[in-house]
């Protein structure tokens, strides 16, 4: 990736005058990227080699749209082109000159048709800046500030008024990419810091830090950050503390209002420059183990580091509140296949650079085209579907082509500068990102003034006709209407403003409410607690109360109907059961109720005996039955499990929270019942050691 710079420049024909300059002991005043800046005529000092030489101008006409639309930007691309010196490789080839000259916003490559020494052709390229790097002494040298003054800070001036925006580097391998965006170098403090060689991306943290401490102080301010690379259609997250081989990549998904994402990715959440400058250290150094690990990974790569500002002023109406995000790419190479593929993994990587790199040209071609309904193919690739915004959406984006002078590498430096070319075509409109009723009240503000503006030509104006002429009928009306409209405006505003007011406070008595309730229900926790505290010392438990439903379930299942199996005992309980009468068993006794006469009567099962009765009925009634007051039922199985499920219920309305009386009520209820339960079977177990089937009082159940 590195390569020396060259101390002597063997420019062949230098067109020098490349733009404006200032000199370097004054201050430098950014050509402000959408605006074009003021041209000055300079002339060409190149030394023009005496042969035909025929002019091919490259640039297509287009219209250069900056207007503002009800606070939205729509500009097109601003496309910048710089280069770099030729390097010790570049120089030493035979047979190398340098082809690039610039003139003014004009950039000229010379060109000889194959086979044809004496003829050449000039291709000429417009853009909106030129930055020629070629040599560093000479007065048209563009430093590193320079070219973050005019490409970097107006998007970060741009990104506190609440626009989102897009800085890309595109051009071939070794044509200066990583050291327009990053630096020299890039994995050090110092290189970071270094005030001659650090380049767009750390000056860009810098100065936004610097900007952030200017504001006021009633402006709450966060950055996020996000770093990662595109590498083989993967995402890497460049800010993970993974190691790189074993991080899995991450997948891209896509919001319905935010649009495409990076799932999974780190965004760290930044309060100074030094930790700014930390996240870039970081991926920097991720970016550079990788690059070595994978073989100059670097340079097939694209990098995309992100920073999400987020402002809120609460005191200034204007600017209440404004979230921006702004991308810093560093693309792969743009060389075609042929060049640096030479085995099988570079075929695939160049596949995958040119799929990423093919689709940007595609999605650029489509959006230069201008077609209303033309598809564009921005989801064919990662990049260009993470990018989707910046190309042709709400962003206000700035290319920077980098190119080489040496020719030997002109078909490439044509391509790119044909790419930039065209790319400057696209139109984005870019809009303040911020709450639609601060836009609504900014707009109608804005319109209140313009109309009071015009207002006051027109009263001075008719003033003047009046006194010169007689009264101008048509004047009068036209202010007329003007002062409706602006009546009627004044009172849009009144109405957004109020509403606003009033919207503010209703969401003050919501929050206000919610957190009564909250106090509310806290209160009833705590009662609850208090409760259930009391409960606990104050009332006695069985011992047995822990087994009691296992002992329960325990009877129940074992219900194992061994008692006596005879056909007259089956026979006896069958028509007890039509009778309403309740037919118990113990190992040896039959015990019949009858709970609506308080009779009851028993008889030793051995001699239960149907002999000589003509059938059942008179059997039973033969029986000796004697008087029992207390009413007593036999409970089923299923009676005891809905008795049981009852008292769940009843303990599943303790949870929420209730009046404290009620609860404890409840609470004691449903403790006397368990108890109830307990008594009659511990008696039921107690007093009939074989019985299977357990008699509660009816009190019980109630
Ligand atoms: N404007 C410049 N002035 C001086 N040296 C430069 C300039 N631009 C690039 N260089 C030097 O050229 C070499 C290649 O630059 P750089 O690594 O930035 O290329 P690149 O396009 O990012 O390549 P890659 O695609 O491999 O990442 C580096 O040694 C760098 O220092």
């Amino acid at each position: 990736m590195a390569m020396s710079t060259p101390s002597v420049s063997k420019n062949k024909f230098l067109i020098t005058g490349a733009f404006e300059k200032t000199p370097k002991s004054q201050n430098f005043t950014p050509k402000t990227n959408y605006v074009t800046p003021k041209s000055k005529k300079i002339e060409m000092v190149s030394s023009t080699p005496e042969c035909f030489s025929s002019v091919q101008v490259e640039t297509p006409l287009i219209k250069k749209r900056i207007s503002k639309e009800k606070f939205d930007e729509v500009s097109n691309l601003t496309v910048a082109v710089r280069i770099r010196p030729m390097n010790s490789r570049e120089l030493l080839h035979v047979g190398s000159a340098d082809v690039v000259g610039v003139r003014d916003k004009e950039i000229i490559i010379k060109s000889h048709p194959v086979g044809s020494s004496n003829v050449s052709i000039d291709h000429v390229f417009q853009y909106d800046q030129i930055f020629w790097s070629c040599e560093e002494n000479h007065s048209f040298y563009s430093t590193q500030e320079e070219v973050f003054l005019t490409l970097g800070k107006p998007l970060l001036n741009s990104a506190f008024k609440g626009y989102n925006g897009c800085l890309f580097a595109y051009g071939q391998t070794g044509s200066g990419k990583s050291y327009s965006m990053m630096g020299r170098n890039m994995c050090e403090v110092e290189d970071i810091d270094c005030p001659t060689f650090s380049g767009i991306t750390p000056r860009f943290c810098r100065e936004l830090f610097e900007q952030i401490s200017k504001l006021d102080k009633g402006c709450l301010c966060t950055v996020e950050v996000s770093y990662f690379e595109i590498y083989n259609e993967k995402i890497h997250d460049l800010l993970s503390n993974a190691n790189n081989s074993t991080k899995t990549p991450l997948k891209v998904r896509e919001h319905p209002e935010c649009g495409p994402y990076v799932v999974g990715l780190n965004v760290e959440v930044v309060k100074t420059y030094e930790e700014l400058r930390n996240c870039l250290l970081i991926g920097n150094r991720n970016r550079a183990t990788a690059a070595t690990t994978m073989n100059e990974k670097s340079s097939r790569s694209h990098s995309i580091f992100s920073i999400e500002l987020c402002l809120s002023d609460e005191k200034n109406r204007e600017n209440a509140s404004r979230k921006s995000k702004i991308s810093l790419v560093d693309l792969a190479g743009s060389e075609r296949l042929g060049n640096s593929c030479n085995n099988d993994v570079k075929i695939r990587e160049g596949v995958s650079i040119n799929k990423s790199l093919l689709t940007l040209g595609k999605v650029i071609s489509a959006l230069a085209d201008q077609k209303k309904n033309q598809f564009v193919p921005y989801r064919e690739s990662v990049l260009t579907w993470l990018l989707r915004e910046s190309l042709g959406g709400n962003s206000l984006t700035t290319m920077l082509a980098t190119i080489t002078p040496a020719n030997t590498h002109l078909d490439e430096t044509l391509a790119t500068l044909r790419y930039a070319c065209q790319a400057r075509s696209i139109v984005n409109r870019a809009r303040i990102n911020e709450n639609p009723h601060d836009r609504l009240i900014r707009e109608l503000r804005s319109e209140v003034e313009r109309l009071r503006a015009l207002r006051q030509d027109y009263e001075r104006n008719s003033f003047s006709i009046s006194s010169t002429s007689s009264c101008n009928e048509s004047h009068e009306e036209e202010l007329e209407s003007l002062r409706g409209k602006l009546k009627e405006t004044e009172g849009k505003l009144h109405e957004a403003e109020k509403s606003w007011e009033i919207k503010f406070l209703e969401s003050k008595e919501t929050q206000l409410r919610e957190l009564a309730e909250a106090e509310k229900y806290k209160a009833e926790l705590e009662s609850k607690v208090r409760i259930m505290k009391t409960l606990d010392s104050n009332v006695t438990l069985s011992p047995f109360r822990s087994n009691f439903l296992e002992e329960l379930e325990g009877v129940l299942t074992n219900e194992a109907d061994g008692l006596v199996h005879n056909d007259i005992i089956e026979d006896l309980k069958k028509w007890c059961c039509q009778n309403s009468l309740i037919c118990t068993f113990t190992s040896d006794t039959l015990i019949i109720k009858d709970p609506v006469n308080y009779k009851q009567t028993s008889v030793s099962l051995n001699s239960v005996n149907l002999n000589g009765f003509e059938n059942i009925s008179d059997f039973i009634n033969s029986l000796n039955w004697t008087e029992n007051k207390t009413f007593v039922k036999k409970i089923t199985k299923s009676e005891i499990m809905t008795a049981m499920n009852n008292i769940y219920q009843s303990l599943a309305v303790l949870q929420p929270p209730e009046q404290e009386n009620n609860l404890c009520l409840l609470f004691a209820k449903v403790n006397k019942t368990l108890q109830s339960f307990e008594a009659a079977l511990m008696t039921n177990l107690k007093t009939n050691k074989n019985q299977k089937a357990v008699t509660f009082s009816a009190s019980v159940l109630d």
